[in-house]
């Protein structure tokens, strides 16, 4: 029978609780991985033990009510709210004749659907392969294995059909990362072109679906020169963005910063995943400003930010000044905004006084260590005049008979470069 409403395949999803704090929350959320992977939950099965076992991750007897509900339900495939051992699957399917999905699985299927460049694809499809390699089945039987007059030259004695399979993804594994290597190096070319300018970076970061491109294309609203197309792609669902997006803002009094938007958390985001997506999430390695998004509206934004504290963790980026913005706050009853409270921003993404005062906040933060300088460059060292043009954020300029004098906003970096020319502190 077709197990489908609207096309959607129904699934059960079930989870161990063996005292976890965020059990209830991750469960919420797997329904909604479950959602975003066009599959629909037509029931919730949890099991409260003291510690997962071993052999079939769910404690003896559930096994049994799982496939009698499942059969009930009609339902063929379940939804697990861990990563399971092979074993671990092999044996429930083995037992139950049902089909089951990890939490790890499901994650890495609805990126797979979510990626459209060619950065992400094989960043999403080395993930993918990693997590198959331990997981590819021994069919069992004996016909499969391969003789040593099987023929292809390059196959060891006696191969099983197994290890043969092992070995096509290990070789694939390794050519696709051979790829990725060369599209990270064009990015990262066309990243250091752009960071050979030594404007501050600014990197927006947290859960999925928090708020961040919404912020951006807020934040390039207040950019001097409006362009429609420079906007980000914005939507109500998980992992919207997969990619990173720079751009540049530069804002009426002449101040400028580069902004990146990039792909979000969620809870168990699977260790292959976040290694693939190292050269991704590089922006936020490179920042000198964070703004960690948040979506203050949900009950479990607590939880959301200690994943996002983690994941930058696991990823190496640590030691960074960060903005907490507590974004939607239009939909949460009683929440004033928008509020700046110390590093803490109250706002909504879609309203423009909410992202003047994030402006505003940002370069509080971003510039607090700049100065204001008058500059005084002869003419026998143009060179460093067109750098400063090029590269700093200039508030006026005029040539006069001594040399080119330039009002500047200079980086500590550039008032110790350039402190020769440096003539008045204002
Ligand atoms: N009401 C309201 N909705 C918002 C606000 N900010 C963002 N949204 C909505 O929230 C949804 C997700 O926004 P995105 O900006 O795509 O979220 P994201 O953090 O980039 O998500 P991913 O790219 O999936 O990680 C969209 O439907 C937005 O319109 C806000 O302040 N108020
Ligand atoms: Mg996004």
């Amino acid at each position: 029978m077709e197990n489908t409403t609207n096309g959607k395949e129904r699934v059960i999803v079930a989870g161990v609780s063996h005292k976890q704090v965020d059990f209830d929350y991750t469960m919420e959320e797997l329904g909604s991985l479950v959602e975003a992977n066009n599959m629909e939950v037509a029931d919730v099965i949890k099991q409260n033990v003291d510690s997962v076992s071993a052999k079939t991750y769910f404690g003896s007897g559930k096994v049994t009510e799982i496939k009698e509900i499942a059969n009930a339900d009609d339902v063929t495939t379940i939804v697990l709210n861990d990563e399971l051992t092979p074993s671990q699957i092999r044996n429930l399917e083995k037992e139950t004749k049902l089909s089951f999905m990890d939490r790890t699985e499901l994650i890495l299927q609805v990126f797979s659907n979510r990626a459209h460049t060619r950065q992400a694809k094989l960043q999403v499809e080395i993930a993918k392969l990693q997590y198959q390699l331990p997981r590819i089945h021994p069919s069992g039987n004996p016909l499969d294995q391969q003789s040593s007059s099987g023929g292809l030259a390059n196959r060891g004695a006696g191969e099983t059909k197994l290890e043969l399979d092992r070995r096509v993804i290990r070789k694939r594994i390794t050519y696709l990362k051979d790829q990725l290597k060369t599209v990270d190096k064009t990015i990262n070319v066309q990243s250091r072109r752009r960071t050979n300018t030594s404007l501050p970076l600014v990197s927006l970061v947290g859960y999925t679906n928090a708020g961040k491109s919404t912020t951006m294309n807020g934040l390039l609203n207040f950019n001097k020169e409006e362009s429609e197309d420079r906007k980000v792609f914005e939507k109500d669902m998980l992992f919207a963005t997969l990619d990173t997006s720079v751009r540049k803002i530069d804002l009426e009094d002449n101040t400028s910063f580069l902004l990146s938007d990039t792909v979000g958390f969620v809870s168990k985001l699977p260790h292959n995943l976040i290694e693939s997506f190292k050269t991704t999430l590089k922006e936020a390695k490179d920042a000198d400003l964070l703004v960690q998004v948040i979506d203050v509206s949900d009950e479990h934004w607590k939880n959301m930010l200690e994943v996002t504290e983690k994941t930058l963790n696991e990823v190496g980026v640590t030691g960074k000044p960060m903005i907490y913005a507590f974004n939607k706050a239009d939909l949460k009853a009683g929440q004033v905004f928008p509020t700046i409270e110390g590093d803490n921003i109250y706002y909504s993404a879609l309203d423009p006084d909410s992202i003047k005062k994030m402006v505003d906040l940002i370069k509080l933060k971003l510039f607090a260590e700049y100065k204001l300088v008058d500059l005084l460059i002869p003419y026998d060292q143009q060179k460093f005049t067109e750098e400063i043009l090029k590269n700093s954020q200039i508030i006026s300029k005029e040539f006069t008979n001594d040399g080119s004098v330039l009002k500047a906003n200079l980086s500590p970096d550039e008032l110790e470069k350039y402190e020769r020319f440096i003539q008045v502190n204002v």
